[in-house]
């Protein structure tokens, strides 16, 4: 791994609970990870801790395999070849783009240092603007110089942290994109902070999802989807409900009873003794559960959401249970309408029953 980060603790003076307790995770050469969570989960605390901007309190973190933190060793966050972006351009207003990106390079010979200048402009896109001034830039265009100088001296790390939240939705979505394609591109490790689902799953190889200064699960966004490891990584990402199952062994397989009918699939199923009595509860996501009009089971629609290509449908099941739907738009019931729906689940995810257990990680299904 070219970053590793173990067991990794980050403590705040006067606060009552580590910032960041216990994170491990590792990424790749060349690799793009991304952390996600709430607000106040720890985020910028980790990154900020991988920069040797704040001290650990307990764990290491390896970087090219040479220990940065960690067992008495605290390198100098400039002496760790890390290149950081942030949220505000951080663009020295009064130099031109050229020496924005050349801030980095001074220990280069002067030719070489136009040249690599040059060079990180054409990757972000912005070829032959050496000599403009920042204020002459759009807020994207500002954010691509931030990360041509951030590229500039090769560094060995990139840390961008919510490196577009002050720019508006659409150039958001168009960027990540584009981010992903530079970074690949210059073959940079990179580690990303967002709270932004979407631009998560756009631009990470790997997503960690914290929460409350741990790192529930760090994984690729399929897996994370539909293997999430705990309630809270299964409630944050996407949309779903938990719904009462009961498993039950039949021969050698293990059936999952649930108020919609038996799920097909149940392979990655633990077996029922992993629960008091077989009684669980699964996940059912919104593209879990297909409308059919020939389905025997019945669901009452009590709201919708127009999403464009398809509806989101809060339906209730005749025994109360609440499941939520995405429908194609064409299909467009009213509410308070019965319609039919089946499951249709690919991967069946388990939990204890106990309701609102948010934290303890719980491995449900057999890898
Ligand atoms: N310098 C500091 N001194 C004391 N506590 C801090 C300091 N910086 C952050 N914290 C606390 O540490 C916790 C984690 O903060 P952090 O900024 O890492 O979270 P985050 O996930 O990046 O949040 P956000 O998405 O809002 O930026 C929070 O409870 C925060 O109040």
């Amino acid at each position: 791994m070219h970053v590793e980060v173990n067991r990794l603790s980050v403590a705040y003076r006067g606060r009552e609970r580590p910032a960041v307790e216990g994170v491990s995770l590792g990424l790749r050469a060349g690799d793009i990870g991304v952390l996600i969570g709430p607000s106040g989960c720890g985020k910028t605390t980790l990154l900020r801790a991988i920069a040797g901007l704040e001290p650990a309190s307990e764990g290491e973190i390896r970087i090219s395999g040479e220990v940065v933190t960690g067992g008495g060793t605290h390198v100098a966050p400039e002496k760790r070849r890390i290149g950081m972006v942030f949220q505000d351009y951080a663009l020295f207003p009064h130099l031109d783009v050229a020496r924005n990106v050349a801030f980095g390079l001074d220990a280069w010979p002067r030719g070489k240092r136009a040249q690599r200048v040059a060079e990180v402009l054409e990757l972000v896109g912005l070829a032959g603007s050496e000599k403009a001034m920042p204020h002459e830039l759009s807020g994207g265009q500002q954010q691509r110089v931030a990360l041509a100088r951030a590229l500039a001296p090769q560094p060995q790390l990139l840390l961008l942290d919510e490196p577009f939240s002050n720019l508006d939705v659409d150039l958001r979505e168009r960027l990540a994109h584009e981010i992903r394609g530079i970074l690949k591109a210059a073959q940079a490790t990179a580690l990303f902070v967002t709270h932004d689902q979407l631009e998560a799953f756009a631009i990470g190889d790997e997503i960690g999802v914290m929460h409350e200064g741990r790192l529930h699960q760090w994984d690729d966004a399929y897996t994370l989807y539909h293997r999430p490891a705990t309630r809270f990584v299964a409630d944050f990402i996407g949309h779903g409900v938990f719904a009462n199952a009961t498993l039950k062994r039949v021969g050698n397989q293990v059936m999952v009873h649930t108020a919609l009918g038996p799920l097909a699939d149940s392979a990655e199923c633990p077996l029922p003794s992993a629960f008091s009595y077989g009684q669980c509860e699964v996940l059912l996501r919104a593209d879990d559960i297909v409308h059919d009009d020939d389905a025997p089971v019945k669901a009452e629609i009590l709201r919708k959401a127009f999403r464009g290509s398809e509806f989101l449908y809060t339906l209730r099941l005749a025994t109360g249970e609440v499941l939520l739907a995405h429908v194609p738009s064409h299909h467009d019931h009213k509410v308070g309408e019965w319609i039919g729906i089946r499951a249709q689940v690919d991967h069946v995810v388990t939990f204890q029953r106990e309701a609102g257990a948010a934290a303890a990680p719980i491995a449900s299904f057999a890898a």
